[in-house]
């Protein structure tokens, strides 16, 4: 375990579990229909990439980079498209895929968005949820694991831009980022 960790939350092995699980019901739900899979960047990288291989049906995939925490552990409040989608969503069924749902504005923000571009459906899967923090309403679709109320890396998601790269989810330890 790297030494900024205070405890691992779930193994690289548990959240590949989940990944397939979720992947064969959103290849049943999906059965028929045209399916645009939208990656949040950059932090739903690793989720995106394993998902989309235990999705069983024709997809395409798309891109978007947002950013709300930058270097900090709290939600500036301000999400920030860095980078758009290449297609249009007009028409199509999009499925949005995040690393984690925390305060729930980046989400928000995002639905509101492509519903506003006229997609068809908008649904949503993350691999994380800590719906102890949300400040707005909202449920995914789909979920993976509920996490507590601990600021978290791993599989995707970052502190300061490190961690990302850890294959499991752990707390990281408050003397990492206290005072800063
Ligand atoms: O529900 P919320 O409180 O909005 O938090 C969730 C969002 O925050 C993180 O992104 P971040 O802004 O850190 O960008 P990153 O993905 O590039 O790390 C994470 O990847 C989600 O997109
Ligand atoms: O707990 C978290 N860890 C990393 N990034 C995040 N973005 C929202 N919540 C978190
Ligand atoms: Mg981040």
């Amino acid at each position: 375990m790297h030494n900024d960790i205070q405890e691992v939350l779930y193994s690289e092995e548990q959240i590949m579990q989940k990944v397939k699980e979720l992947g064969q019901q959103i290849s049943q739900d999906f059965e028929g229909r045209n399916l645009l899979v939208i990656c949040v960047l950059k932090g739903a990288f690793i989720f995106m990439s394993d998902l989309v291989k235990s999705i069983t049906i024709p997809l395409e995939v798309d891109f978007m980079a947002v950013s709300s925490y930058g270097q900090s552990t709290k939600s500036s409040g301000v999400v920030k498209i860095i980078k758009d989608l290449d297609v249009p969503v007009e028409g199509r069924n999009v499925l949005i895929v995040e690393d984690i749902i925390d305060s729930g504005l980046t989400l928000s923000y995002l639905i509101d968005v492509l519903e506003r571009r006229n997609a068809l459906s908008v649904s949503v899967v993350t691999i994380f949820d800590k719906p102890i923090r949300r400040t707005v309403d909202l449920e995914p679709d789909y979920k993976g694991y509920t996490l507590p109320d601990a600021f978290v890396v791993g599989y995707g998601l970052d502190y300061a831009e490190k961690y990302r790269n850890l294959p499991y989810i752990g707390i990281l330890k408050e003397a990492v980022y206290a005072g800063k």
